[in-house]
């Protein structure tokens, strides 16, 4: 077979170039029975000396304004697999990434094989006339691919091929095009231009760089795994939703004390499936009606976000100043509610919890695409359980304090090491005391250049110890109070 499709061409165009005159002249003189059977022959011949079909992707849909889909599906899939293999390339930057992109230059020539199948494409450019103006694009400036391959795979190619370059293309697409992370917080946004909104502006956008993964998250190994392989299955499972009749979408309640990696799981989550990150601040919602646009306002293949649900919403059925009281007393124990939350719950969002449902529901139906909708909390049992009941919320993950498997993942994230002399004391603290994941990658966080892992390590130990000496302390005077109470009862 030849290597080259412009080498074969060349050798089968005279000969072809030659049937197609010939055929025109006889074409005239001859009865209608005798000139099928002759044009039979002659299809017959062409497909001999050309043995091969062209199909044709032109850059433009048949309106001619929005550009085919089809065409930046194969764009992307060529400027992937064929730029290493051709000799010509262009350079350029896609709208939605800021990255330089090479592309196989015009009337280049690259082969691309698929289950064995060799076929050719070429990236050309009709000449334009240029005798006449215009501000549209023109049938005469359109770029087209054109694909060849041996007639025998018709079937083949056009059934499996296509369907493959184009799966392949929107999954680079995918991975190549920089994501959002989009906020309705007063002056969230940089750049203001609005995301996933038509015409409001409600949303404003950042560029999603978080660098959190699944790899990095501290937590207990089995059930990162479930979690993992829970979410690739929700991204793969389009037809299964389809099928059993319900919307593509799935709920995750984050619960956990403050500190243990819910944000970061967030992110995790975002980085594993590509997704957008709408973090959706609930106090910052007037009414019912609004939330309502905003969560219309977002895109598939996102992640919707509310954190510290509890503080945004009146979502419990106690009282708000039961709540306050709790809180005082938590502050006053673990001195771990930050200022930011007090000040979130003493300004609740106007939008109920029946609005909340209510949207949420109606997202689920209005919007196609594949979205998630996340909830934090550090107080899960104050939530209302018809907000978190299963088909809501599907999963409920609990992210708590520092266990000895975490810790060892973040030991290697912080301090490239795997076992130490060490870490048999660490275990037995971590098991007798609670510190949340965060305050331990504090304490293994390299402060200056020349710090070893030793020092790290022996810091953890050390505010290991100061918890556990201070837990100990807290029981005896609770101890000493209850001693106090019974002589007290007893005089
Ligand atoms: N499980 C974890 N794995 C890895 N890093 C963690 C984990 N938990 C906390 N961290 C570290 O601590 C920081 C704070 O964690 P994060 O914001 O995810 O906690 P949170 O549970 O969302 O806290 P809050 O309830 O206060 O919002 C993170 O930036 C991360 O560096």
């Amino acid at each position: 077979m030849a290597e080259s499709l412009a080498a074969m061409a060349a050798q089968t165009g005279t000969a072809l170039a030659g049937l197609t005159v010939m055929f025109a002249m006889f074409q005239n003189y001859f009865p209608c029975e005798l000139r099928n059977i002759i044009m039979e022959c002659y299809e017959k011949l062409v497909n001999f000396v050309y043995p091969y079909i062209q199909i044709t992707f032109p850059e433009f849909q048949g309106d001619g304004f929005r550009r085919s889909k089809a065409y930046s599906a194969i764009e992307r899939y060529l400027n992937s697999n064929s730029t290493k293999q051709a000799k010509r390339l262009q350079a350029y930057v896609f709208d939605d990434c800021d990255a330089v992109v090479l592309s196989v230059a015009n009337n280049e020539e690259v082969t691309d094989e698929f289950k064995g199948i060799k076929v050719w494409w070429t990236s050309s450019e009709h000449s334009p006339n240029k005798q006449s103006i215009s501000f549209w694009p023109r049938e005469d400036e359109k770029k087209y691919f054109r694909l060849t391959f041996y007639r025998k795979y018709r079937h083949r190619i056009t059934a499996e091929y296509i369907k493959h370059v184009m799966e392949e293309g929107k999954a680079i697409t995918v991975q190549e095009r920089r994501r959002k992370l989009c906020t309705n917080k007063a002056g969230g946004g940089a750049s203001g231009t609005g995301c996933g909104s038509r015409g409001g502006g409600i949303w404003s956008e950042v560029v999603f760089e978080h660098p959190a993964t699944f790899a990095t998250l501290a937590m207990d190994p089995i059930r990162k795994e479930q979690i993992v392989k829970d979410l690739m299955y929700f991204s793969k499972s389009e037809d299964y939703y389809k099928n059993v009749g319900k919307a593509w979408k799935r709920g995750y309640l984050l619960y956990g004390p403050p500190g243990t990696g819910k944000s970061t799981m967030i992110a995790a989550m975002a980085n594993l499936l590509q997704y957008d990150v709408f973090d959706l601040e609930l106090t910052a919602v007037e009414n019912n009606t609004e939330l309502r646009k905003l969560l219309i306002n977002t895109t598939s293949k996102s992640i919707i976000v509310i954190e510290d649900i509890d503080c945004s919403i009146d979502v419990t059925a106690k009282r708000d100043d039961e709540d306050e009281e709790e809180d005082e007393e938590d502050a006053e124990q673990k001195n771990s509610v930050n200022e930011e939350k007090k000040k979130k719950k003493k300004k609740r969002s106007k939008v109920t919890l029946s609005g909340l449902l209510n949207t949420i529901d109606g997202l689920w139906s209005a919007c196609p695409g594949e979205r998630i909708i996340v909830f934090t909390t550090n107080h899960v049992e104050k939530l209302d359980k018809a907000l978190i009941r299963r088909g809501r919320m599907d999963e409920h993950i609990e992210l708590s304090y520092c266990g000895f498997e975490a810790f060892k993942i973040l030991a290697k994230n912080y301090l490239e090491v795997d076992s130490h002399e060490l870490f048999a004391k660490i275990r037995q603290l971590l098991n007798e005391t609670e510190m949340s994941p965060a305050d331990v990658a504090d304490k293994l966080m390299r402060k200056s250049d020349g710090e070893d892992a030793d020092g790290n390590l022996m810091r953890l130990i050390k505010a290991l110890e100061e918890v556990q000496e201070k837990k100990k302390a807290a029981k005896l005077e609770e101890k000493e109070k209850i001693r106090e109470m019974r002589v007290a009862i007893k005089l």
